[in-house]
């Protein structure tokens, strides 16, 4: 804390042992919830609401500053200049992640590439980032369309027995859930549903008892949560080591199975060499990564997307004509795709306004100096994307406002002012590496989603943009569906 102090941070005063929890806790509180208001209320301007509490230490502190989670300090970053020099000084294999996350995330992440660090992660991001080209993508994306027409067959079946309304985010993050099980590990819903509830009930479990990071002895303050958490962790383990053991044991080095881990056991010739290869141990963590990293994620970015349309009718119309105009209505020819431009910049204006990834960390592993202020070893840093993508100083002052044309002009970042100011899928060596696999997802499901049916919003519909990991709707997304 004196260290901190003597290299010039500014920041709200933490107490021991909670650091700055209670003053957390006590803000989103007090936040008043306006959502009962309805639709008719509904703002993009959604810092204060999802970070009541950085909202306010901006006011007082600035972009940069120092708070506590227990007895772990955090540098807030929401200076996108202050982030480029940060990170231009430290390869993205020196920058470690927060080691105070892991314990909760060791059982959805394992040692995947999301938490794994130094040489290990750019072994791992060797063997990985093959798996996800272009090419080896679209042999998959077939996988895509069977879960998505499961999903609009059901909502036709609710809308012929007179139920319209139909809540969406949950419909698109089962479905979503569906595809990533079968683009991972080949695991379709009948044949893989126990893989797929435990997955499910572990991610519930941790949600739920990720409340006190930081605070010395705090994984005992909810036992019970964290010994389930670990329980389903086990299961899930045995589950998957069993399906690619069956592999291994029928696998003759020959074509291996078109999904990713079929491509990462060919990649790495399982507890084969060393150097470029992943151990079946790691091969079992990358599948879970997979899993966990990647659907949710998808499945808000096409959830905010459909409360954008239905909003904008303009754009859902505009965006219907163009897949009209470029892929038909029959089967989608998946090489196609790339050219559905006003779709990219719709979805980069969603991920701007709503990015389900709402922040991003790292832990400094070695004193990082940057102009006159030293961040010393060990400090987390919290980097606030969301309060980056809603900066008026570097979007300008339409910055709440849905535009997805200002990706027209600006492709890759929109018009913002810095480069660093839009991180959708985060920055440097550890950008994601699932953005062309989410880019394709998202383009199949909306495709065959806006060839059926209009979407409006719900009168039922209450507008809370909460963070639960992601940057999800509260209370889910009820829209009115109509087939076409
Ligand atoms: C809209 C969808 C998605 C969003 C918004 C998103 C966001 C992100 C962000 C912000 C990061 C960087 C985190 C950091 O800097 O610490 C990241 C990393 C990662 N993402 Fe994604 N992601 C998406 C989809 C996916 C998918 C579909 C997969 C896999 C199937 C995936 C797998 C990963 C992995 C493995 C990493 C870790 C990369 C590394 O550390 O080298 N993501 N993602």
């Amino acid at each position: 804390y004196r260290k901190i102090k003597k290299n010039g941070f500014v920041g709200p005063t933490p107490s021991f042992p909670m650091g700055n929890i209670r003053e957390i806790k006590n803000n989103s509180k007090n936040y008043v919830d306006d959502s009962s208001l309805g639709s008719s209320g509904i703002s993009h301007d959604i810092h204060s609401i999802v970070f009541p509490y950085f909202a306010r230490w901006q006011k007082c502190y600035g972009k940069l500053f120092i708070y506590w989670l227990g007895t772990e300090p955090f540098l807030y970053v929401a200076e996108p200049e202050f982030l480029r020099k940060m990170s231009s000084e430290v390869l993205g294999k020196n920058w470690g992640k927060p080691k105070v996350f892991k314990n909760d995330r060791e059982p959805m992440f394992g040692l995947g590439l999301v938490m794994v660090e130094g040489d290990d992660w750019v072994r791992h991001r060797h063997v990985i980032t093959p798996a996800f080209s272009p090419s080896n993508l679209k042999a998959m994306a077939s996988l895509m369309v069977e879960p998505a027409k499961k999903m609009i067959d059901k909502w036709v079946t609710l809308i012929d027995s007179d139920k319209p309304e139909i809540d969406v985010e949950r419909e698109i993050t089962t479905m979503a859930g569906e595809i990533i099980a079968s683009m991972s590990f080949g695991l379709s819903y009948q044949n893989g549903s126990r893989v797929f509830e435990k997955l499910r009930a572990m991610q519930i479990t941790l949600f739920n008892s990720n409340r006190y990071v930081g605070v010395p002895f705090s994984k005992w303050m909810c036992p019970k949560k964290t010994l389930e958490a670990k329980r389903l962790g086990k299961e899930i383990d045995q589950l998957l080591l069993s399906i690619i053991d069956a592999r291994k044991s029928c696998w003759d080095g020959s074509s291996p199975q078109k999904d990713l881990l079929g491509l990462l056991m060919d990649g790495s010739h399982v507890d084969g060499r060393a150097g470029k290869s992943l151990t079946t141990r790691e091969l079992v963590d990358e599948c879970k990564t997979f899993f966990f990293g990647g659907h949710e994620t998808t499945a808000l970015a096409l959830t905010w997307t459909l409360l954008l349309l239905a909003m904008y009718p303009n754009w859902q119309n505009q965006l219907r004509d163009e897949v009209r105009q470029l892929i038909g209505d029959g089967e989608i020819d998946f090489a196609k795709l790339t050219d559905l431009k006003k779709m990219e910049w719709v979805m980069k204006e969603v991920l701007r306004l709503y990015s389900p990834a709402p922040n991003a960390q790292r832990q400094a592993r070695e004193d990082i100096q940057v102009d006159d202020l030293v961040i010393p070893n060990g400090t987390n840093i919290w980097i606030d994307v969301v309060a980056m993508h809603h900066d008026p100083t570097i979007w300008g002052d339409d910055v709440n406002d849905f535009r997805p044309d200002r990706f027209k002009d600006d492709f890759l970042y929109g018009g913002c002012k810095h480069k660093m100011g839009f991180l959708p899928f985060g920055f440097g060596g550890r950008m994601c590496v699932g953005r062309n696999l989410t880019m394709m997802e998202y383009k199949v499901v909306l495709t065959l989603m806006l060839t059926r049916f209009s979407f409006s919003l719900s009168p039922s519909y209450r507008h809370s943009p909460s963070i639960l990991l992601s940057l999800r709707p509260k209370y889910g997304l009820p829209l009115l569906v109509q087939p076409l």
